[in-house]
């Protein structure tokens, strides 16, 4: 498990990352979002050690994380890694190498992941020629050898297409699998929901909101749609029903708990003619925008 307590980070008088605190347990997907500049560059090159907290620990597997352990790190950085120059075998064999693997090996491994991935026929070539989603495919394999003991990576999903999305999440998963645990920073909140056991949203540096999708969407306010054949003005004046929008024949309403929402209900039906009463889920893009206000 990976945990980071109160990480701080100032760049002379800005404070980038304000006593982060989270976890990221054992065979875990965490999804780390924020805005521009939210700070979640600034907190997974501290978890890697590449840039030194202000104040704040990382701990791995309940002590203070080493240099040798960090070395078993797998990580994407935001400026990539890879080298444009450099055909993409020789340098993901020479990768693996710096990992511990034998040259055998790592050869053997990166050529696998190479061809699964669709680059077989490209292994000669220079990263620079590559398409860059084909470019991000390669930094992605290079974040995974050696057998990591964890995934930390920096938008490894940004200008994938949907397919190298779904084969890149698939290789997350594999690790995942087998008790690594992934943290990922992206602004697709869709995939984020989609891919993730648990997510963090950083917001000028600090946690704003954190758990699974389910814990998030169910501490987001109670909210009801009611559409009526008739107006639905009325409901301004049922106690414990806030209203949050109103257009004639439908409202969107925030009731005071269930039970004021069941009476809003029952009054609705003796009114005569509900067309529909459901509940708001939000989306993760909506909770979002809501705590990061
Ligand atoms: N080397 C640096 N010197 C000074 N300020 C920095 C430095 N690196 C980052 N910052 C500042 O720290 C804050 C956090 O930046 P960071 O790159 O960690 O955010 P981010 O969440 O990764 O953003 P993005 O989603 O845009 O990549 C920003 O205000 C940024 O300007």
């Amino acid at each position: 498990m990976l945990e980071l307590s109160g990480l701080t980070r100032r760049y002379g008088d800005h404070l980038a990352v304000d006593d982060v605190s989270f976890t990221v347990p054992t065979g875990a997907m965490v999804g780390f979002v924020g805005g521009n500049g939210a700070g979640k560059t600034t907190t997974m090159r501290m978890v890697m050690g590449v840039l030194a907290p202000t104040a704040g620990e990382v701990r791995w597997q309940g002590r203070p994380v080493t240099a040798a352990e960090r070395r078993r790190f797998g990580y994407m950085p935001e400026e990539r890694g890879l080298y444009p120059k450099q055909p993409v075998l020789a340098q993901l064999t020479y990768l693996g190498q710096l990992h511990g693997m034998s040259a055998l090996d790592a050869r053997a491994r990166s050529t696998e992941l190479l061809e699964r991935f669709g680059l077989g026929g490209r292994v000669k070539d220079k990263l620079e020629t590559l398409s860059l989603g084909n470019q991000q495919r390669a930094q992605i394999i290079a974040s995974v050898l050696g057998d990591p003991a964890l995934l930390i990576l920096d938008e490894p999903f940004s200008g994938l297409d949907p397919s190298a999305v779904d084969q890149m999440s698939a290789l997350l998963r594999e690790h995942t699998a087998r008790g690594v645990p992934v943290l990922f920073s992206s602004h697709q909140l869709d995939l984020v929901d989609r891919l993730c056991d648990a997510l963090v949203v950083l917001h000028q540096g600090r946690v704003v909101a954190s758990g699974t999708s389910e814990q998030l969407r169910a501490s987001a306010p109670l909210r009801y749609r009611l559409t009526t054949t008739g107006d639905t003005g009325w409901v301004r004046g049922v106690p414990g029903i806030e209203v949050v929008d109103l257009d004639g024949p439908t409202a969107l309403v925030q009731p005071a708990d269930e039970q004021v929402a069941e009476r809003l209900l029952v009054d609705a039906v003796a009114r005569g003619g509900v067309r529909e009463f459901s509940r708001i889920v939000p989306s993760l893009s909506e909770i979002y925008r809501e705590v990061a206000a």
